[in-house]
């Protein structure tokens, strides 16, 4: 875990790379401190982005050992290229070693702020309506990668993010590995200390992805399947993967997931007009679902260039959500925000931004 997760700074320890034990390991080896010494000392720095050597009480009376220590780290340093503010909503743009770059939001939610971040470059994915699926696929990004993009907004940017969403660029259960240890980094109590509740993996939704989701150790994570048709024939033209894990596998797939708390399930829509949003779609879609404790979100279709179909307006998205609203469904519609702003959350470089 420590190769992987240590992209760079092969001389220094870089305790946002590292995670917490691996962390320990080294400030032993290297320089003889204790596990309390090691603990404060990796909270300081992840949570601080720095470290303040005179504030550390735990650190052992040794001559030269407060210059020791800080010769010892590194911190990460992501290239941060743009970073754009409209309505509040902070889009920011990382670019990688290899020059390839990374979108990410922050949404400032009523008493919070909400990080969305891109666990690919591009998707192999292929959805219909997805911009990040006109790049095709271009690369996995490394557990590091991930966890600069929270570095980035919380210490370069200085937004105190409390939630965090897999929404930006790429299908996050395609890179599961990167994606799972930087939750674990993520959401240790020693350090960044976002609890698994507090972040939500979103899914194109095939059962393989899922599955191994479920047995793994971040499993209490919100999940967030991307469903946007109600119907086999609707989903398969939109979401090229319906063709391999159809409706009734989805919902069986999910049937078996081991939720921490009711809750936990988010259905994801893409409201289209005069695609999936007539009435007979979101009865289909109720029922459906049905078998699952699921709740709703749903969005109007934002357009971008050479799109298949044009932005949904607002009032078509409340139409669609009375209608499930009128089948006993529980509906959130995710808010527009930013709509001036180049890119957003769900839809990387577009024009709008919404808040989940
Ligand atoms: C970009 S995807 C990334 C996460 C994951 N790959 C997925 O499909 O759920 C995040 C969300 O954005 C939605 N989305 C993609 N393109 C959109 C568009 N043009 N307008 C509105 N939502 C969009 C997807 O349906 C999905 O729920
Ligand atoms: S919606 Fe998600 S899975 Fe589909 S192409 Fe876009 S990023 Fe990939």
């Amino acid at each position: 875990m420590m190769e992987r997760l240590q992209d760079k700074a092969s001389e220094g320890v870089n305790p946002f790379a590292l995670g917490y034990d691996s962390f320990r390991e080294a400030m032993v080896a290297r320089l003889g401190l204790d596990r309390y010494a090691s603990a404060e000392l990796y909270s300081m720095a992840v949570r601080s982005g720095a470290v303040d050597v005179s504030a550390l009480t735990r650190l052992p009376e040794r001559e030269g050992l407060g210059v020791a220590v800080k010769q010892a780290l590194v911190f990460p340093d992501p290239r941060l290229v743009t970073v754009k503010e409209a309505d509040g909503v902070v889009k920011f743009t990382t670019r990688l070693l290899d020059g390839h770059e990374v979108e990410s939001v922050v949404l400032p939610m009523l008493n919070h702020y909400t990080l969305c971040v891109s666990s690919q470059v591009g998707c192999k994915r292929g959805c219909l309506f997805c911009t990040t699926a006109k790049m095709g696929f271009v690369r996995d990004l490394t557990p590091m990668e991930i966890l600069d993009q929270l570095y980035a907004a919380r210490h370069k940017l200085s937004y105190p993010i409390r939630n965090i969403v897999f929404m930006g660029m790429g299908e996050p259960l395609d890179n599961f590995g990167a994606v799972s240890e930087a939750i674990g980094v993520m959401s240790d109590q020693r350090g960044f200390d976002i609890p698994l509740r507090r972040i939500t993996v979103s899914t194109v939704g095939s059962a393989e992805g899922i599955e191994k989701l479920g047995a793994s150790p971040i499993s209490a994570v919100n999940l967030a399947v991307s469903v946007n048709g109600a119907t086999d024939e609707i989903r398969s033209r939109l979401m090229p993967v319906n063709r391999k894990t159809p409706l009734k596998s989805l919902v069986e797939t999910l049937s078996r997931y081991p939720f921490a708390r009711k809750g936990a399930l988010f259905a994801e829509y893409i409201v289209i007009e005069g695609v999936n949003d007539s009435p007979e779609d979101a009865r289909a879609l109720v029922a459906v679902l049905s078998p699952l404790a699921v709740r709703y979100n749903l969005i109007g279709f934002n357009a971008g260039p050479g799109a298949p179909f044009p932005s949904t307006c607002q009032k078509a998205v409340e139409r669609f959500r009375d209608l499930l609203v009128h089948e006993g469904a529980y509906v959130r519609i995710r808010a527009s925000k930013g709509r001036d702003l180049v890119a957003g959350c769900g839809q990387l470089g577009k024009k709008s931004v919404s808040s989940v």
